[in-house]
């Protein structure tokens, strides 16, 4: 429940901490600082930078800032704005100086998913008691607007399924891997050198960052609680060059795919590898870009694309929550909540219906086809296509057969995969990824 704001006297200038200068923080102290008359019409008085929160005063930065604003008392910072900006990322100290500055009854705009995705609910009920607004555009898909059209626009309508690309690094990675055949350390390396990468980069290589937004975005669209230990995660670490070359071959591309879907257990979360059909819209997504789909009883489908990483653009995605939580401050006006009545739970991977692409190499023998396509039988799973070629590197004993199924339950599917595994005269089975709209 959302309080009732006291009648407080609006700030005659708007105070603004930012905590971080990393990336995003440096993106924003520049926005501010340089467009300062622009921030104060659009919010309706002065705006001040009154500090920036650094952990090291004398760290080279992405942009130049002015000395006399960077300080490392964060919590001092906190104290003396109006409104508060926390771009540093992490569980703590974020946490402890968000959670400070909403008990003070400031709003807070953070674009920090792996904290949010963890303990949004606790914050979230923090800014409700004190009847302030915590806002996280940025905390999923950069610069696209999804969160507040989640929250607002589509706020009347039934919501059955989000799903899309909502991590920039791997994007970048998968796409260069897929158009100039680079090697997945290279592509890291330039998606670090570009901003788009986490702090650590584990978050992004191994899902943790989508899975992270898949549960924000989940929570949103389905009013329920979600944390990133309702999603089930598989990351990009284990996609080879040699799959991804196999994907192109067969009309596909892999990218990596967050879905949150109605099913009868609640709502099924998950993170993978997906082959995409080459003529699938979310196959044109390149670079860092990020796309959404969204589908909705009235509404039907919808694709909210654009620059889902990025410096200067999730800088945008910050600011846009910084004007409107300013713009309250100053006008008044209800600090609007989260609304998780729903309480749809998490469901399983069981019951999931999805499809699998399977190498295996096999001996080159009688029977083996026939063979196959019996354990694909027994466990209920129907083949979609099945295509057989030498051996890659030439054995004439062995050969690769490669075969995309039908949807089919998770559960069956993975029987299948270990059953496979068994037969004497498989030697090895690859390549074992998800795909999209395979019927
Ligand atoms: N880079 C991107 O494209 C996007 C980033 N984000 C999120 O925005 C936040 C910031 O991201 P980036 O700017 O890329 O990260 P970054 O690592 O470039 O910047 C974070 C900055 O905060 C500083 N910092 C860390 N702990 C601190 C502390 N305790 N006190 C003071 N300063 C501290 C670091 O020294 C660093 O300069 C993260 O939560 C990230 O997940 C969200 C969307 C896109
Ligand atoms: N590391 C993230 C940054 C934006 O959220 C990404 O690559 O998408
Ligand atoms: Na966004």
């Amino acid at each position: 429940m959302t309080a009732t704001p006291e009648t407080t006297r609006p700030p005659s200038t708007v105070k603004v901490a930012l905590l971080g200068a990393g990336n995003v923080g440096a993106e924003v102290a520049r926005t501010l600082l340089e467009h300062g008359p622009e921030f104060a019409a659009r919010v309706g008085a002065p705006v001040e930078l009154v500090g920036i929160a650094v952990r090291d005063l004398a760290a080279r930065r992405t942009v130049e800032l002015p000395e006399a604003l960077l300080t490392t008392d964060a919590e001092a910072l906190v104290d003396a704005a109006d409104v508060v900006i926390e771009l540093t990322g992490g569980i703590e100290p974020a946490r402890s100086r968000i959670l400070r500055a909403l008990h003070g009854g400031k709003p807070v705009i953070s674009g920090n998913k792996a904290l949010i995705a963890r303990h949004g609910r606790q914050l979230q009920d923090a800014a409700d008691t004190a009847g302030v607004p915590l806002s996280y555009e940025a905390a999923v898909a950069g610069a696209i607007p999804i969160v507040r059209p989640m929250q607002d626009s589509l706020a009347g309508d039934r919501v059955d399924r989000v799903l899309g690309i909502m991590n920039g690094t791997t994007n970048y990675i998968l796409d260069q891997m897929d158009t100039t055949g680079a090697q997945f350390e290279d592509a890291l390396a330039e998606a670090q050198q570009l901003g788009y990468a986490e702090a650590d980069p584990t978050a992004d290589v191994e899902g943790h960052d989508a899975a992270a937004k898949a549960a924000i975005l989940a929570s949103l669209a389905f009013h329920s609680t979600f944390t990133i230990d309702d999603v089930y995660c598989r990351g990009i670490t284990g996609v080879t060059a040699a799959d991804v070359a196999a994907a192109r071959e067969a009309g596909y591309v892999i990218k990596l795919l967050a879905v949150c879907e109605r099913c009868s257990g609640g709502v099924n979360l998950r993170v993978t590898p997906t082959m995409i059909p080459r003529e699938h819209p979310l196959a044109g997504v390149h670079g860092a870009y990020n796309a959404v789909f969204v589908e909705a009883a009235n509404a039907g489908s919808l694709m909210f694309y654009g620059a889902g990483a990025g410096g200067a653009a999730t800088a945008s995605a910050v600011l846009g929550d910084f004007v409107s939580a300013a713009r309250r401050l100053v006008l008044g006006g209800p600090a609007q909540g989260a609304d998780p009545h729903a309480q749809l739970v998490a469901a399983s991977m069981d019951d999931v219906r999805t499809s699998f692409s399977i190498t295996l190499t096999v001996q080159d023998r009688l029977g083996v086809l026939a063979r196959i396509a019996q354990v694909f039988a027994d466990h209920g799973v129907s083949i979609f296509t099945m295509q057989q070629t030498d051996h890659p590197h030439g054995d004439p004993q062995l050969s690769e057969i490669r075969l995309v199924t039908h949807r089919g339950a998770n559960k069956d599917l993975v029987a299948t995969v270990e059953a496979l595994r068994e037969l004497s005269f498989v030697e090895d089975v690859a390549g074992v990824i998800r795909v999209e709209h395979a019927d």
